[in-house]
């Protein structure tokens, strides 16, 4: 199985009649990074949340890990597929950062021993030994991205769906955040995140999906970036390093391959 997930015709209407999603059909490679991008309401959130069976589908098919998401098998999905809210503050509401990463495997019914090596595990992975006896609410938004991602990382997902993940970081929690999800993916998971920044996309993700107005435009490898009309209709710009390097035959991804090419 190459694919982690299969959208097969999904429309999904908000109860107050708005549409967010019109045929979408769309298949996320296993192990990959995927970004799903597009400009504001173009759909994202909706999409992300799908994945994880937070929002079920009204009309279509999702499958994930080849199983399609029903009723019976709704917490299973759950289980399998960690969902990072774009603000931390919708997933910590213990008393300390230690017990609201302990919540998850104490929810399976696993032996407080498991439960504790996997707390300290994900407490060590993201590296907020020193803040795990803290209240949630304590903290600043780069640490609380982090508390909520070492809680997903103890319920040892096999994809991990992220909105927004890296909005309001400054640059040095961003790329550290940006590790800790390729420490993941290089230990197998699947890495399905939304976002509207083309640079950072074109420098990181692996594959994209980009969406417009409820549905998707086109997806591929991260080079779809590259083509101009295509993004013109997305509402969104050329990468920067694309737009430099349009007349040129070199085609660097990130500022650091670019610069060699200079040099
Ligand atoms: N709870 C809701 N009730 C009604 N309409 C909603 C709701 N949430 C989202 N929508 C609408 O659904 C459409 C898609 O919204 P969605 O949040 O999925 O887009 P998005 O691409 O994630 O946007 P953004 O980048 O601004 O977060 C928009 O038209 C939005 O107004």
């Amino acid at each position: 199985m190459a694919f982690a997930i299969e959208i097969n015709d999904l429309n999904y209407t908000y109860p107050d009649q708005t549409p967010a999603l019109t045929g979408i059909n769309l298949k996320i490679t296993k192990q990959k990074k995927t970004a799903i991008l597009g400009a504001n309401g173009s759909g994202k959130t909706t999409l992300i949340y799908h994945i994880n069976g937070t929002i079920q589908s009204q009309d279509g098919e999702l499958k994930v890990l080849d199983k399609t998401i029903n009723k019976e098998n709704i917490n299973n999905i759950r289980q399998a597929v960690g969902l990072l809210f774009d603000n931390p503050d919708n997933q910590l509401f213990s008393t300390t950062v230690y017990g609201d990463i302990a919540f998850g495997p104490r929810n399976l019914n696993l032996e407080q021993n498991e439960i504790n090596k996997r707390v300290e595990m994900a407490i060590e992975k993201v590296g907020i030994e020193n803040l795990s006896e803290r209240p949630p609410y304590s903290l600043s938004l780069g640490q609380k991205k982090r508390a909520a991602i070492a809680g997903i990382l103890a319920m040892k997902p096999q994809i991990l769906v992220c909105d927004e993940p890296f909005s309001g970081l400054d640059p040095s929690i961003s790329l550290q955040l940006r590790e800790i999800l390729d420490d993941l993916k290089e230990q197998g998971a699947t890495l399905v995140y939304s976002t509207h920044d083309v640079d950072l996309t074109y420098a990181w993700a692996d594959e994209v999906v980009i969406m417009k107005e409820g549905q998707v435009l086109k997806s591929g490898p991260v080079d779809i970036l590259r083509e101009e009309r295509l993004m013109e209709k997305s509402g969104l710009p050329l990468p920067m390093l694309a737009e430099l390097f349009k007349h040129s035959k070199y085609n660097p991804h990130t500022v650091q391959e670019a610069s060699r090419l200079i040099t």
